[in-house]
């Protein structure tokens, strides 16, 4: 029988642009080892926004450290761009749920931050920071210090910080979480205004199913005890989007479909009793 064959204009499969290959994570502590990461493989390719969702202490943050190249995984690898990662890298942009603005520096100085850090030419990226503050609504900030900006306006502030030097790669640890929620559901809007605009790959840490859902192309839940990946979920709605999307059907039952995988990663709890394990995740 003749081996098969690809077809000569069969579409080539895109490399992805970080892939996670059975990563994992041990913590070696005084008190003893804690296993973070089991396993975790994903491919991310570029231009994909995915999610990471999970309960608390599931290996999110960790995960996300180890792409950053913050943190060295005990096990498989993780390669970007062809070249595995073994300390931070400058086609990263990294955004923390703490905004962790300079407080004696204004906002544009703060966005430039990273430019001086890299040692790169200030004058070009002063107008491209300019871009970034007027894009995210704040070009009337520009000269206010930290203390002088809301919640939401400072971590708009870190959003253009992450990309002033223009990085393949977002990630992102519950940027929005310490946000109120009105606030927040606008920063949902506004980034993925920006990413319309700005085409980057992210990867986004989260406890809030709706804003996974809402924001992701992939929503990838991690549990279980010790954790690994248990589902791997294409966001198939429309883009762009907007709130409206929220009201429909099927972004319910995507919601629901999400909650119910993370209880069954911790031992199948009702929605109404949940164990203490599962209630980092809302769905607020
Ligand atoms: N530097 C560290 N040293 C030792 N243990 C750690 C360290 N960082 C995280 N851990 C442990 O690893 C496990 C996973 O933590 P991690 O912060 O990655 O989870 P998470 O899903 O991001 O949690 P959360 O949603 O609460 O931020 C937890 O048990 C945590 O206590």
């Amino acid at each position: 029988m003749p081996a098969a064959q690809t077809a000569p204009d069969a579409p080539a499969v895109p490399e992805p642009l970080v892939s996670v290959a059975n990563v994992q994570k041990t913590y070696f502590t005084r008190q003893g080892q804690v296993q973070a990461v089991a396993s975790a493989s994903i491919n991310v390719a570029r231009g994909e926004f995915v999610s990471l969702l999970g309960p608390s202490g599931c290996g999110k943050s960790t995960l996300l450290m180890m792409i950053a190249g913050l943190e060295r995984p005990t096990g498989g690898s993780i390669v970007l761009s062809g070249t595995e990662v073994k300390e931070p890298r400058r086609e990263i942009g990294i955004i923390f749920q703490d905004a962790t603005l300079l407080p004696w520096k204004s906002a544009l100085d703060n966005v430039l931050f990273p430019v001086r850090i890299l040692k790169l030419p200030i004058e070009p990226y002063r107008r491209r920071a300019r871009e970034l503050l007027a894009m995210v609504g704040l070009s009337d900030f520009e000269n206010k210090k930290p203390s002088q900006l809301s919640g939401g306006m400072r971590q708009r502030v870190a959003i253009c910080r992450a990309l002033i030097h223009d990085p393949d790669i977002l990630l992102m640890d519950e940027p929005f979480s310490a946000l109120d929620a009105i606030t927040r559901d606008q920063m949902n809007v506004a980034l993925s205004e920006i990413l319309e605009t700005y085409k980057k790959t992210v990867v986004f840490v989260t406890h809030s199913i709706r804003e996974a859902a809402f924001l992701s192309d992939r929503v990838v839940v991690m549990g279980g005890r010790p954790s690994t990946i248990v589902l791997d979920m294409k966001m198939s709605f429309e883009r762009p989007r907007r709130f409206e999307i929220e009201e429909t059907p099927e972004f319910t039952a995507v919601c629901r479909k999400l909650r119910l995988t993370i209880e069954e990663a911790h031992g199948g709890a009702s929605s109404q009793i949940r164990p203490p394990e599962t209630r980092g995740a809302t769905v607020e």
